[in-house]
């Protein structure tokens, strides 16, 4: 299949396919390597090197007014793919007023600085490190009197950028540079021994005419283009815009896996298309006002968004756009999903999702582990339960024994002062004028004396359920202080998560408490007290504390814990932190959540990232959760 319409709006090959039978007629050099048929059609042997030096030679000539000299040993450029690249780059700086740029390894040629000098009278430092081709190069530019716009600059291999810089002062500042890396890692993959190219593609459909200097280099394109990005981190601003064509389309992944971690302004890549090949454009710049245009080729691809009606029947969040939004901007915020708030409507609400990290995948293992966990540490305090009772059983024997001794002693009736608890024991006491012996009263004083224990097990079994709230923190023990102690064990804790965070800014995290939904039992204020003082917690003398220790989170808190769906069961609680936006992410999308009649759906469209599987990856997981409500 030709990609020829994929070719560059502006090519002027695009809708213009030379014609071969007026270049045979108008030059005898082209003529001589040309076949022609009975009907007079002419053909060209796209594998014979000389053919496509003559083609070259001739187009360069027709249609741009340059006379090139190519040697037989070296690169002959195919005109279309190299104008691809310069279109690409107007589309990028302009063409407007004057304008500097680098061609890195400007070849024999001297290609792009000739047709862009001579299309757009760019400015251009080109640079070469082939002797030969540094010589062809010159002689190039001077027999096209082009010398006052192009200067060509013999190259040391060590530097790509520095070194010419340094000793170039022409101008300031650039406005772009280009390259053409050499593309082979070794001679295996220059003769085609090793590749990339799928076993289903078609062969080439011309002769590669590169000398190894040329188009072999150590570590292959990504590794040149990657000392490009090295170098570009410290020349930074000095060159707007940064650019290289790459021959693999495996290398563009792994190059803009670099330009993330050198943490450049922006990044963007092309396709250019052209008979039966392809070959990608990247370019980045630490300057953020750059804009880049968008691929025609990627254009073609655009796939329409994910999409998903949310099922109805759901009890625990309203079956409406902001309500079910906000539902799963909570659940994303959970598993360190950034989320910016889009465009809002009545019946329609956009979120960009932004993801530094996979954190989607594995949730069902999490879970169990965290399960499992809980499950070990209520087998614990089970045990440190019936330790406790054990224990309390004995203590009320010793009451017992006490009260025997107040019955004992305060013969007069008077009631200990300040002491409720005792109060109500010597009223029961009084009531029921129990005899000392009196199993009845023993019995009722151990009850009271268990009401007080924090975990009593019938009381659990009662059914009667009630949100316990607990910062996770401080879970141990079930019980928080909200005094200042607690805001600095919160600080200690987001000091430790925060360095974890991918890309992330700890400065700018906030903060969410997640709160943990458990079975438990009714208790009095003198419960919650005492169950501090039973666990050696330090209890504070302001009631408004100890009543706030207690105090049930709204509906929107529990929703951020993302853990609603098991209300009645011991959950997994974890602290979670919603993050700023990560400036390096795996995955951009957006979600749209839309009235469409009676129905609300769920749309992911894709944005940018490493790979549109993750994108699919989330509208899983977020249909998963979906379903549960
Ligand atoms: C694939 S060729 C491209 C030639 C030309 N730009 C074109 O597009 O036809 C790569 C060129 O880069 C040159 N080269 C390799 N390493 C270089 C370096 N560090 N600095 C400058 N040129 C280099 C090679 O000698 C070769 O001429």
């Amino acid at each position: 299949m030709s990609l020829n319409k994929y070719m560059h709006p502006r090519n002027r090959y695009k809708s213009a396919k030379p014609s071969f039978l007026q270049l045979a007629l108008k030059y005898p050099d082209f003529r001589a390597i040309t076949t022609q048929d009975e009907s007079g059609k002419v053909f060209l042997d796209f594998k014979n090197a000389d053919a496509l030096r003559a083609l070259t030679r001739c187009l360069l000539k027709e249609d741009f007014d340059l006379t090139v000299e190519l040697p037989m040993d070296r690169l002959v450029p195919t005109l279309p793919l190299r104008l691809n690249y310069i279109h690409w780059l107007e589309d990028i700086v302009g063409t407007d007023g004057k304008k500097w740029g680098i061609d890195i390894g400007t070849g024999a040629s001297c290609i792009y600085p000739l047709l862009a000098s001579k299309m757009n009278q760019w400015n251009f430092l080109a640079t070469e490190t082939d002797a030969e081709n540094f010589y062809h190069a010159e002689k190039n530019v001077a027999n096209n009197n082009l010398s006052h716009l192009v200067h060509v600059k013999s190259s040391a291999d060590e530097s790509i950028l520095t070194s010419p810089l340094q000793s170039f002062m022409d101008t300031e500042v650039f406005d772009f540079c280009m390259c053409n890396p050499p593309f082979f890692a070794d001679h295996m993959e220059a003769q085609g021994l090793v590749t990339t190219r799928s076993d289903d593609r078609p062969e080439a459909g011309s002769v590669s005419t590169a000398s190894p200097q040329e188009c072999i280099v150590a570590g292959g394109e990504v590794a040149f283009v990657r000392q490009m990005i090295e170098e570009s981190s410290v020349l930074r601003e000095k060159i707007r815009v940064y650019t290289s064509m790459l021959g693999k389309k495996s290398s563009l992944a792994q190059l803009k896996e670099e330009l993330r971690h050198q943490k450049v302004a922006k990044f963007s890549s092309t396709e250019f298309c052209q008979g039966k090949t392809m070959r990608w454009g990247l370019a980045w710049t630490f300057d953020s006002s750059v804009t880049f245009p968008r691929s025609e080729f990627e254009g073609r691809k655009a796939k329409p968004p994910l999409l998903y009606v949310i099922p109805k029947g759901s009890s625990s969040v309203e079956y409406k756009v902001h309500e079910l939004a906000r539902h799963l901007r909570q659940i994303l915020e959970s598993i360190k999903v950034h989320c910016y708030q889009g465009k809002q409507a009545k019946s329609f609400t956009s979120i960009t999702l932004t993801a530094a990290e996979n954190t989607w995948c594995n949730q069902r293992r999490l879970r169990r582990q965290q399960k499992w966990k809980n499950s070990r540490s209520a087998t614990e305090s089970q045990q440190q339960d019936n330790k406790c009772r054990e224990e309390r059983k004995d203590e009320s024997s010793q009451t017992d024994n006490d009260t025997h001794q107040i019955f004992n002693k305060d013969t007069s009736g008077r009631l200990p002062k300040d002491n409720k608890e005792n109060s109500d024991m010597a009223m029961a006491t009084e009531k029921e004028k129990p005899s000392l012996a009196d199993e009845s009263s023993e019995s009722h004083i151990t009850k009271m004396s268990q009401k007080r224990s924090l975990d009593d097990t019938s009381d659990t079994e009662n059914g009667n359920a009630k949100r316990l709230c607990t910062e996770i923190s401080e879970r141990g023990n079930g019980f928080k202080d909200h005094s200042e102690n607690s805001s600095s064990q919160r600080d200690k804790t987001k000091g430790n998560e925060s360095s974890t965070l991918n890309g992330i800014n700890s400065s700018e995290v906030k903060h969410y408490t997640v709160y943990a939904i458990t079975k438990t039992p009714e208790r009095s204020e003198t419960d919650d007290f005492e169950a501090k003082l039973e666990n050696g917690q330090k209890v504070s003398e302001d009631p408004n504390i100890s009543k706030e220790s207690k105090s049930v989170p709204n509906e929107d808190e529990a929703h951020l814990s993302g853990i609603m769906e098991n209300v009645s069961e011991v959950v997994p609680s974890t602290s979670f932190e919603v993050p700023s936006q990560p400036k390096e992410y795996i995955l951009k999308c957006v979600m749209r959540l839309k009235r469409s009649e009676d129905n609300i759906n769920l749309e992911l469209e894709w944005l940018d990232g490493k790979s549109r599987e993750l994108m699919h990856q989330v509208f899983t997981f977020l249909k998963n959760k979906l379903a549960q409500i």
